[in-house]
């Protein structure tokens, strides 16, 4: 299990990760997403003792990092997929840490039939594509047979069947009853790999919540609707009921528009109508996890680059509608309960 307790780390003026409680636990994937700049890899850092808290912990099986005596048998990580030597062979790479870490020899060839590499392991690692060297990457990861694994980005670089081949491999590696921690910056990516999802953004927890409940809270329709007479339509609206007899979810949004969850455009029209509200603008839209990730995040601009980090927006307008989109939606709290069950 890995936890981070009111984890902090400052490098000067910037808080990179900022009072971070959670908890990864074995059994299953858990996912950690976050715009470019919101802290996962300074996490990452500082649970494998990269790096030391300004304040707060990073425990990885209940102990610091320093603490642990063997750690490559405990925890594996793959950070940066070009650490390896470019002048040495896969296997000579990898030899080399089993020496250091002190594994047996025969596990080096195991791991690069893990990862498919078996047939290039001699060839020099300068030599690797990106994919190949994220592979590899995993290979030291796997080498101690470690009950934690770490993944920073594995999919970066690797082309579909190497995106394919790691999704398959973190669920086998999360049913085999390991820890199975991993970086994305794309809910996409999340949505079929994850069973559990942290999100930070700007150093900061902004969901940690089984993946169900994040799609059940996100997906659903809202609708929108702009009026001059809001304080007449506000009353009634917060006192209705949805179908299941669940109040009704009312915000506003940044351009004084009421979001509505839980009513469709028609029943909100006969509410405006009968509170002699008049309505400007009334229309649906389906939720996305996507939309609701950026929605979330948004509040970290100065991290996301024009355009970078909307490359796999999906849904129609997402990213658009996301920048324009109103402050945190208190629905982010419905989905904020961490989720202590052990899985073994
Ligand atoms: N060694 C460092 N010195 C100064 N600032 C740092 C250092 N490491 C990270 N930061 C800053 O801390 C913040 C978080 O960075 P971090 O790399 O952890 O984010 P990230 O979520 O991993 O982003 P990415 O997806 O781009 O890798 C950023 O503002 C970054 O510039």
């Amino acid at each position: 299990m890995l936890a981070a307790r009111h984890l902090t780390k400052r490098y000067g003026d910037t808080t990179a990760v900022d009072d971070l409680t959670f908890e990864v636990h074995p059994g299953r994937v858990t996912g950690f997403l976050g715009p470019n700049g919101a802290g996962k890899s300074t996490t990452f850092r500082l649970l494998l003792g990269l790096d030391r808290p300004s304040s707060g912990e990073a425990l990885v099986g209940g102990r610091r990092y320093a603490e642990i005596a063997r750690p490559a048998q405990e925890v594996g990580a793959l950070l940066d997929a070009s650490a390896a030597h470019p002048g040495r062979s896969a296997r000579a790479h990898l030899l080399a840490l089993a020496r250091g870490s002190g594994i047996a020899s025969p596990r080096v060839a195991r791991v690069l039939e893990t990862v498919g590499l078996s047939e290039v392991a001699g060839k020099r690692v300068g030599g690797f594509s990106l994919g190949m060297r994220q592979r590899l990457g995993i290979a030291a990861a796997l080498l101690g047979d470690p009950a934690t694994l770490v993944f920073d980005e594995p999919g970066n670089g690797l082309d579909l069947d190497g995106v394919l081949w790691v999704r398959r491999l973190v669920r086998e590696l999360a049913d085999e009853g390991r820890t199975v921690f991993f970086s994305s910056h794309l809910m996409s990516e999340m949505q079929l790999v994850a069973d559990h999802l942290v999100v930070v953004g700007r150093g900061r927890l902004v969901i940690d919540a089984p993946m169900a409940d994040v799609i059940d809270a996100w997906s659903r329709t809202r609708v929108t609707v702009r009026t001059p007479d809001t304080a007449l339509l506000a009353g009634p609206l917060h006192r209705s009921r949805t179908a299941a007899g669940e109040p009704v979810e009312v915000q506003a949004g940044a351009g004084g528009e009421l979001l509505v969850r839980g009513l469709e455009p028609e029943q909100v029209g006969e509410l405006a109508h009968a509170a002699g509200a008049r309505v400007h603008t009334l229309y649906r839209e389906q939720g996305s996890l996507e939309r609701a990730y950026l929605e979330l995040t948004e509040n970290a601009p100065q991290y996301r680059a024009e355009g970078a980090d909307h490359r796999d927006s999906g849904g129609a307008g997402g990213a658009d509608r996301a920048a324009h989109a109103g402050a945190h939606d208190p629905a982010a709290t419905a989905v904020r309960q961490p989720d202590r069950q052990e899985h073994r």
